[in-house]
Parts: C-alpha cells; sequence; structure tokens
C-alpha cells in the first residue's frame, strides 16, 4: 500500500453504495429484465448488465435500450422504459442484494472513530434510501445523496464538494470510498483522498486500472487504514 499520506487528518468519508456497501446486480438485473418484458425484448444476462452499472439509471436504461433500438428509436422509448424502470425496481428494492464482507463493522469502526459518514450514490435517492434503510445502514449516515438529488452526479465532483460544505470540511478532510473509475474520478476532481475497493463494480475494468490512493478489501480494511494514519 502506497502513498497513504493524503489520509492523515481525515474526518469524514463518503461511501458509495452499488458495488461498495451492496451487491445489488441482481436488483438491477430484475428490474432491467422487467422492463425488458414490456417492451416485448429478451432478457439480458448479468454480466452484460454488471458491467453497465455506475453512471445512474438514465445511463443504464439508454444503454440497454440502445443494444436493441438505434439512437431514435432510444430517445422515442427512454421516458415509458425509464419509469417502468424505477416502478419495476421498486417491487424488488433490496430483494436480491446482499452486504459484502464487512460492511456494518467498516462503517460502524469509521463512526467509531468520530468520522461523520455521507454515502454518495448515482443510484435515484428514492431508491437509495428504502434500501440503505431495509438493509439496516442508513443510521450511520448523516447525509445521503442520490444521482438524482443534485444538477449533477459522479464522475462530476459536485455530490463531493456538497457533502464537504455539508459537513464544513476541506476536501483533503473527506475521503472518498467506492468500486469504479466513477468514484475516483469525482474524488480527484473535488480534491478528497480517495480508497478502492476491488470486489464490486468497475464497468468491466480491473480496478488496478484506476487512479486512487490505495486499494482496500474491504470497508473494515478502509477503517483501519485511515485509523493507521490518523494514530497520534
Ligand atoms: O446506480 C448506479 O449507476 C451506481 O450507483 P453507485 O454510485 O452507488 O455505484
Ligand atoms: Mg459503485
Amino acid at each position: 500500500m502506497a502513498a497513504t499520506t493524503p489520509l492523515r487528518g481525515v474526518k469524514a468519508a463518503i461511501i458509495d453504495l452499488d458495488g461498495t456497501m451492496l451487491d445489488t446486480v441482481l436488483d438491477i438485473h430484475a428490474a432491467i429484465n422487467m422492463m425488458r418484458a414490456d417492451l416485448d425484448l429478451e432478457p439480458m444476462p448479468v454480466a452484460q448488465i454488471r458491467d453497465m452499472i455506475g453512471k445512474g439509471s438514465d445511463k443504464l436504461v439508454r444503454d440497454v435500450l440502445a443494444i436493441d433500438y438505434d439512437a431514435a428509436g432510444v430517445e422515442l422509448r427512454f421516458q415509458a422504459a425509464f419509469d417502468a424502470y424505477q416502478r419495476h425496481y421498486e417491487t424488488i428494492n433490496g430483494d436480491h442484494s446482499t452486504h459484502y464482507p464487512d460492511v456494518a463493522e467498516g462503517l460502524q469502526t469509521l463512526q467509531d472513530d468520530g468520522l461523520r459518514l455521507a454515502c454518495v450514490t448515482n443510484k435515484p435517492i428514492g431508491l437509495a434510501r428504502p434500501l440503505l434503510e431495509l438493509k439496516g445502514l442508513s443510521r450511520y449516515f448523516d447525509v445521503i445523496y442520490g444521482g438524482d438529488s443534485l444538477e449533477k452526479k459522479k464522475p462530476h465532483p459536485m455530490p463531493l464538494l456538497q457533502v464537504c460544505k455539508d459537513f464544513a470540511l476541506a476536501p483533503q478532510q473527506v475521503v472518498a470510498i467506492g468500486d469504479s473509475s466513477n468514484d475516483a474520478q469525482a474524488a480527484r476532481a473535488a480534491g478528497c483522498p480517495v480508497l478502492t475497493v476491488p470486489y464490486g463494480y468497475n464497468h468491466g475494468e480491473s480496478i488496478h486500472e484506476t487512479d486512487s490512493d490505495g486499494i482496500v478489501d474491504t470497508l473494515l480494511h478502509a477503517a483501519k487504514l485511515i485509523r493507521l494514519h490518523n494514530a497520534k
């Protein structure tokens, strides 16, 4: 683990949701295929959907439609397909999702060490909030932003900078932890240190290709690393 000095003086953490705290691909897969069934389209395999996750629901729905339709066809169907995706997702939200190892333990350790926690996800807030609640994770977060909470979503730095403002901290004091280049790019643009986990969805690319301040096996590992760098 190299170049970890950026973690010194960290007082808050911004945690990503899909692919970092919860393995949600099977929920997303189910909702996408319900939407596709409405359009009389064949179901898609999980692996194909997995690599499309990360840039928010609108981009996902557009990319899925683009498999079967040209650009004009996608635009024609987008709004109805997006609404159907959201509606179907709400009916199964969390049913097929599981915690990654040591998620609650990691969040608890960060909190015990005095860090304030925010969740910044590209998932729509209307899905993210109930999912975090259902999975017993809401209580760790002072702030939760979804992909539609603010004008811009990751990889734009806006949601991360908003958290820094909410917490009255400088970006260097707020570490972002996520599973994808989206999270890392947002953090770099905001000036936040960033740690990545290797087990999530990174658009089919290895996390080793992503510029970060370190790769951690779990959120508990991240918490311990942050503790180590903040030890007096
Ligand atoms: O919904 C997405 O596209 C990804 O969500 P995430 O930002 O929590 O990984
Ligand atoms: Mg993610």
